[in-house]
């Protein structure tokens, strides 16, 4: 009998997201008209899933969406892109909501509100089951850090290679989540937050992921925008790999999310890392060219092409 290919096993939020395009933004007591409407999935969780998926992995999304019509489509959405929504519940009330106020020059104002993301977690036997056997388990930080943490451990305790974007969140990440990671994923500025060091040259953030590395984090991969991406290894080795030149930017929306996805996929499918960063290099400037989020995340074909022509 064939065993079943790997698969990859995200969890995190799911977001439905409110564009508002406005000439400017309202005062306190006025109401104006929208330009327009844009309704978007969203959520790192789920950009991340619908990003592996692409990439041609089956992909297992553990999340919650609420009770409200946002949800349909949210679940809808997912399941277009490829992602196995079965492990998706549903919870009483809203779905996660962002709420984005887009002005005419450009300038955007956000409400989040976590919804679903953020109420109370049930983590069921399947869910667990499908992390424990996953080939690799892709985290963010949108939903609740005692979720990532049970996650990671049970990923852990199966010897599951456990990715974690740092995005999402702010606040200090707990030591028995830290533990658990295999691979952890901040941009400069989230690499500052969580080491309270300054990233503004190489240097300063080489020593801020050495110093990750030594709270015990085995890898640490520095997404740095047009400058590409940093990776100091388990040995303390640090590995640099330039951003692709890209002639037209569209939209970096999603960029970090199809990244750190993308990684994980060359990661499970037994690419060594530096490999995997090309990988998610070459995934990363194709997601730049495209509108949105999700619609902008590569095909395995493209990601493939990219690479050859490169
Ligand atoms: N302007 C750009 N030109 C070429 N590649 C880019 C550009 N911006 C981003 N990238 C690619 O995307 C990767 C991830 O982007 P970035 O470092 O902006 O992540 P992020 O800050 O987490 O993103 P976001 O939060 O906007 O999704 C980079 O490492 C790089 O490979
Ligand atoms: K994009």
């Amino acid at each position: 009998m064939q065993s079943a290919p790997p698969h990859i096993a995200v969890a995190g939020s799911v977001n439905a997201d409110l564009v508002f395009s406005l000439q400017r933004v309202p005062r306190a007591g006025e109401t104006l008209a929208a330009r327009g409407l844009a309704v978007h999935p969203g959520g790192k969780g789920g950009n991340q899933a619908a990003a592996a998926a692409r990439l041609g992995v089956p992909t297992k999304l553990v999340a919650q969406l609420g009770s409200d019509a946002q949800a349909h489509m949210l679940r809808a959405a997912l399941e277009g892109y490829g992602v196995d929504s079965q492990l998706v519940r549903q919870v009483e009330g809203p779905s996660g909501t962002a709420v984005i106020l887009l002005e005419e020059d450009g300038d955007n104002r956000i409400i989040l509100h976590g919804g679903a993301n953020t109420a109370p977690w049930v983590l069921s036997d399947a869910a667990q089951a499908a992390t424990s056997s996953a080939g690799a388990v892709l985290l963010q930080r949108e939903i609740p850090e005692a979720v990532n943490t049970q996650v990671a451990q049970v990923a852990h305790a199966a010897g599951v290679t456990v990715v974690l974007d740092a995005g999402g969140c702010a606040d200090p990440i707990c030591q028995d989540l830290l533990r658990c990671v295999t691979v952890l994923s901040p941009n400069e500025t989230e690499l500052s937050n969580l080491t309270g060091l300054p990233t503004e040259t190489e240097e300063q953030i080489v020593a801020a992921a050495q110093q990750l590395h030594a709270q015990g984090v085995a890898a640490v991969l520095v997404k740095l925008g047009s400058r590409g991406s940093l990776l100091v290894d388990s040995q303390g080795e640090v590995w640099r790999e330039p951003a692709c030149k890209v002639e037209k930017v569209v939209d970096t929306t999603g960029a970090g999310d199809c990244f750190t996805a993308a990684f994980a996929v060359a990661v499970l499918e037994g690419k060594p890392y530096r490999e995997a960063m090309r990988f998610a290099t070459a995934a990363a400037a194709l997601c730049i060219q495209v509108e949105g989020a999700m619609p902008s995340m590569p095909s395995r074909q493209q990601v493939d092409a990219q690479l050859a022509a490169a």
